[in-house]
């Protein structure tokens, strides 16, 4: 076997600095995050030798267009010739890492050793003019997209840290304009705890505020409401009602939860703004909170977890799980207090996004377990929160459609029987997994023939008494594929109630759209329709009261010259209370039945 030999690999140095500056980034704009970044960290490390150290930042824009310039000035640790020969010269070498430990904990928020190449987006040559705080010469560094680099000591001494000048390189002279660098600074550095000054166009002033306590003591936010709410309109872009302040176990992340005041769509994307050591990492970091918890829109502050390469998010680490956990229980442990001292708060909050809830708690149980009692349905005792349900009977029974619950609602609210609607997105499926959650609870499904079953059959007496009557109004109905059945049932007050078993529901919808569509469609419609016609489920069914009294004259009195019509208004009159959609053939049924009523009582009725 011939010896192998060994080879290094050849780096094609214009090539890498190329891909790692301008493929790595989003936008062009990160580069004034990178240069922000670096004198952070540059004064976090000058703080460490000297706690009574205050830093600052100076950022100064002159020259226009194709001759603007900008410099980046701080007050940090600054660079020794050495340090430059060895951080500044080597691309993936960083003064901020714990050894070779890429991802170990630093206090520094720079580790790869490649942020400041961003700024050849934007700079055909990067100036550095740096000042160690422990002493030595003052250095110049300049460094080109091409991979070569000067140094030069300077005669001078500059005081302690480092400037960094940049020159806009044709067509990027939009990042050198004032505005857009002012909302840059503020966008990435609002929350550092130093001042950022800005001097552009003969003006000079502070571009971001002075940092509240309550940031980094978010148990003080509760005490400053308004304060709070202001700041979350300014950051976040909405206006806040509500918040929950964030937390975790080690105090190094934290921040608010600001309730969205308007209702969202599970699926849409989460954008909280997450920043790292006081500067912003990320507006769409959408790992750092649990899936759930999709109502709240965040301002999060971290020192604890680790930034990829693009800063753009975090490692998926059991750093980052833990922390996830910890502020999706804070926001849990707070709705949870909020159902023990503040339901209306809650109750304010579920409302709001009730649907997304709903929608979460179906796939979730743990979610469902928390938030189960302050989901709002419709009942016959009115709109209630599940629990309040709960409380009030032993069994709840539910609906699986809107059809059903319309049909049942009157009969079960007269007789004081609870029924929920669960004919609502997620509502029935919510209903029949209660017990998944709550063991021991009694939930029953509920369909019109199972109230019908309480109604009271006549006796044979009543029966004989109403025959005639009861075979005239069955014929009334005939064309409408209906039949009556009397009974006697609560309300008193309900003269009829009308139940659609499922095939007749089909052939009611086939004939309205027939009625509706053109006339090929129609036929086909119909056609359909016919298939389904001889069959007795797909008769609808008219229960009407003979325990109310207008119903009793009618089936018990002598003339049925009259009830033929008045069965149809019933009839129309219970469709309406079932909120059914008319077909035409109804409507104009209904017409003509009041013109009959208002005839009638214009003229009696000849021989009464
Ligand atoms: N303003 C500054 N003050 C002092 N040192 C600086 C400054 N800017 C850059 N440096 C030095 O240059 C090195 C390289 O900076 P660069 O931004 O490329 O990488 P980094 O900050 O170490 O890591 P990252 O790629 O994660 O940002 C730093 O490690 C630091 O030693």
């Amino acid at each position: 076997m011939p010896d192998s030999q060994e080879y290094r690999f050849q780096v094609n140095l214009s090539g890498m600095i190329d891909i790692l500056s301008n493929h790595l980034y989003s936008s062009p704009r990160v580069f004034l995050r990178e240069l922000l970044q670096n004198a952070t960290d540059a004064i976090t490390a000058r703080i460490d030798l000297d706690p009574s150290h205050r830093g600052e930042v100076f950022v100064e824009l002159a020259g226009q267009g194709a001759d603007a310039t900008l410099l980046m000035q701080d007050n940090g640790i600054g660079l020794t010739e050495e340090d430059v020969h060895e951080f500044l010269a080597m691309i993936g070498h960083s003064s901020k890492r714990n050894g070779t430990e890429l991802l170990g904990e630093t206090s520094f928020i720079g580790r790869f050793g490649i942020g400041l190449l961003s700024c050849f987006m934007v700079s055909d040559e990067i100036v550095m003019l740096t000042q160690s705080a422990s002493g030595g010469p003052s250095i110049e560094w300049r460094g080109k997209p091409d991979g070569t680099y000067t140094i030069r000591k300077l005669e001078t001494s500059l005081t302690p840290g480092t400037k960094v000048y940049l020159r806009c390189k044709p067509e990027t002279d939009f990042y050198f304009e004032a505005e857009t660098v002012e909302l840059d600074l503020l966008h990435y550095g609002a929350l550092l705890p130093y001042p950022i000054r800005l001097s552009a166009q003969g003006s000079e002033h502070r571009i971001n505020p002075e940092v509240p306590d309550w940031i980094v003591r978010p148990d003080l936010a509760r005490g400053s409401r308004d304060e709070v709410l202001r700041f979350g309109e300014n950051m976040l872009g909405e206006r806040f009602r509500d918040f929950i302040p964030l937390r975790t176990s080690t105090g190094r992340t934290g921040g608010i939860a600001y309730i969205l005041p308007h209702a969202v769509n599970l699926n849409a994307k989460r954008s909280h703004k997450v920043y790292l050591k006081r500067m912003l990492i990320s507006e769409q970091a959408d790992n750092i909170l649990p899936e759930w918890a999709f109502f709240v829109k965040c301002l999060i502050w971290t020192d604890e977890l680790q930034p990829t390469a693009s800063r753009e998010h975090f490692y998926e680490n059991e750093q980052l799980e833990r922390v996830r956990g910890e502020l999706g229980e804070a926001i849990r442990d707070e709705l949870i207090q909020m159902s023990e001292q503040d339901q209306t708060r809650l109750r304010r909050i579920v409302e709001l996004h009730a649907l997304s809830m709903k929608n979460l708690a179906a796939e979730d149980d743990e979610f469902y377990r928390m938030i189960h009692r302050w989901l709002p349905f419709e009942s016959t005792y009115g709109h209630k929160s599940l629990g309040e349900l709960i409380d009030e009977k032993q069994t709840l029974y539910y609906t699986p459609t809107l059809d059903h619950y319309r049909q049942l609602r009157h009969v079960a609210s007269a007789q004081s029987m609870l029924v929920v609607n669960g004919g609502y997105i997620y509502e029935a499926e919510l209903l029949e997994s209660l017990t998944r959650i709550l063991p021991g609870i009694d939930v029953r499904r509920l369909l019109p023939e199972d109230v019908s079953l309480a109604f009271t059959d006549l006796n044979a007496e009543e029966r004989s008494l109403t025959l005639q009557a009861a075979r005239a109004a069955d014929l009334a109905l005939q064309r409408f594929r209906c039949r009556i059945l009397l009974k006697r049932f609560k309300p008193e007050e309900l003269p009829a109630l009308f139940t659609l078993p499922e095939e007749a529901a089909t052939l009611r919808s086939i004939e309205r759209a027939s009625e509706e569509s053109p006339q090929a469609f129609a036929s086909i419609l119909g056609s359909l329709g016919g298939s389904l016609q001889g069959d007795a489920s797909s008769y609808s069914l008219l229960y009407l009261n003979l325990s109310n009294p207008v119903v009793e004259r009618m089936f018990t009195g002598q003339s049925t010259s009259r009830l033929s019509t008045l069965i149809e208004m019933l009839y129309a009159n219970a469709l309406m209370m079932g909120h059914y959609p008319m077909s035409r053939s109804e409507l104009a049924l209904l017409n003509k039945g009041i013109l009959s009523l208002i005839d009638w009582s214009i003229e009696p009725e000849k021989g009464e």
